[in-house]
């Protein structure tokens, strides 16, 4: 079945990840691109500041950039990936979803809602039948599914074996975020060269509250928040891709840093065309995981974890991932995969 695809954003950073998977993908095949007032009418070419060390693909380079409304894509695309600034999220995607479309959402928009599934398909696959309870409740023929914050997919899939194991009880995390993940114009090269900024807005809110939601249970009617804590600390460094996180988990049953690495290693991935074969790659030389050296594991879709130390309450690990790749573009195409396995397109 080949499924045709809209990307709402389609010239921004996430946006030109999602064109670099898709152009390639077995299932989808890309029929719209949309992005602000200023590009729309231009070649994606003119419109995009191509930033992958790869070439745009020709035909996609001569597409002609939308303006982002229903009323621009044409009715046989059957999936939406969105990759807008939250705030004009907010305003379209429920729009999109109105007329009928089904979207598969990177932006932070919407992610707490009650009837909005929040998923990583290895996580919590289950959570997407939370689209009913919305269908029902918006009169939606269209739906929108959201994938986390870029920091949090990075930390959920270690916690998730954590937590199967030995019951998660509190978890204190803080990052070393990617550039990359601030967008293209997010932080100047005067701002963040021979530095490191200890803020970014939001962040650490999302990592406290997307990691209970996604670690949580659906009884059929909604998600109930784990209870477990969660404080996170956010900082911004110097490298281009890649989140790198230090991570203390408390746990209620005890655990050796031996256990923890096995349990992570040992946390299966599932059979989608993104899905890696190996979800978390455990390391046993202590200085890894490194941005440089792992973010492209599993086309940047492998979680990498290592340096496990046990402490007091539980266990101390580090944590990797491509923050483009398995924590945004990547994502949502796994989401429209899950989809469409599941159904709803
Ligand atoms: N970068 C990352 O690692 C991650 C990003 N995200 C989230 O993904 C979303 C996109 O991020 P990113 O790609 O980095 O952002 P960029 O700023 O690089 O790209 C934004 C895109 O949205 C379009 N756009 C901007 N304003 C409007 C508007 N008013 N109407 C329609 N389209 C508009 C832009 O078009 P134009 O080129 O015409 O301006 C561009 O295509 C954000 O919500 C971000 O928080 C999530 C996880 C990780
Ligand atoms: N804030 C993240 C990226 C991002 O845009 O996250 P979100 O999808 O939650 O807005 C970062 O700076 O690395």
């Amino acid at each position: 079945m080949t499924v045709r695809v809209g990307v709402l954003g389609a010239t921004g950073a996430v946006g030109q990840r999602l064109i670099q998977l898709i152009d390639p993908h077995p299932d989808f095949e890309l029929a719209a691109v949309t992005a602000s007032e200023s590009s729309a009418g231009k070649s994606y070419r003119e419109a995009a500041k191509w930033r992958i060390d790869a070439p745009i693909p020709d035909h996609i380079a001569e597409m002609e950039v939308v303006a982002t409304d229903a009323d621009e894509v044409p009715d046989d695309v059957d999936l939406i990936f969105s990759s807008l600034p939250s705030s004009v999220g907010a305003e379209v995607e429920p729009e999109f979803c109105e007329a009928g479309y089904v979207v598969s959402s990177n932006s932070s928009n919407g992610r707490m809602d009650e009837d909005v599934p929040l998923v990583i398909p290895e996580v919590n696959a289950d959570h997407l039948d939370v689209l009913e309870v919305q269908r029902d409740e918006r009169g939606w023929d269209g739906a929108l599914l959201k994938n986390p914050n870029c920091s949090t997919i990075t930390m959920v899939p270690p916690l998730k074996a954590l937590d199967e194991a030995y019951t998660l009880t509190d978890v204190t995390v803080s990052t070393l975020q990617a550039v990359s993940g601030a967008g293209y114009s997010g932080v100047t090269s005067m701002e963040i060269i021979d530095n490191a900024i200890p803020h970014i807005g939001g962040e650490e809110q999302k990592m406290e509250s997307e990691s209970r939601k996604l670690l949580g249970s659906f009884d059929g009617a909604e998600v109930h928040l784990h209870d477990m804590g969660v404080a996170a600390s956010c900082n911004r460094i110097a490298t281009i891709d890649g989140h790198l996180e230090n991570v203390w988990a408390d746990t209620a049953d005890d655990v050796t840093a031996e256990d923890a690495a096995e349990t992570m290693a040992e946390l299966p991935s599932i059979d989608l065309p993104s899905s890696p074969e190996t979800l978390i790659e455990v390391f046993e030389e202590p200085e890894r995981p490194q941005p440089r050296l792992d973010r492209s594991l599993g086309n940047g879709m492998t979680v990498s974890a290592g340096g496990f130390r046990e402490t007091d309450d539980g266990v101390q690990f580090n944590c990797l991932s491509h923050n483009t790749m398995r924590g945004a573009a990547g994502a949502s195409v796994l989401n429209g995969e899950l989809l469409a396995e599941h159904g709803y397109i």
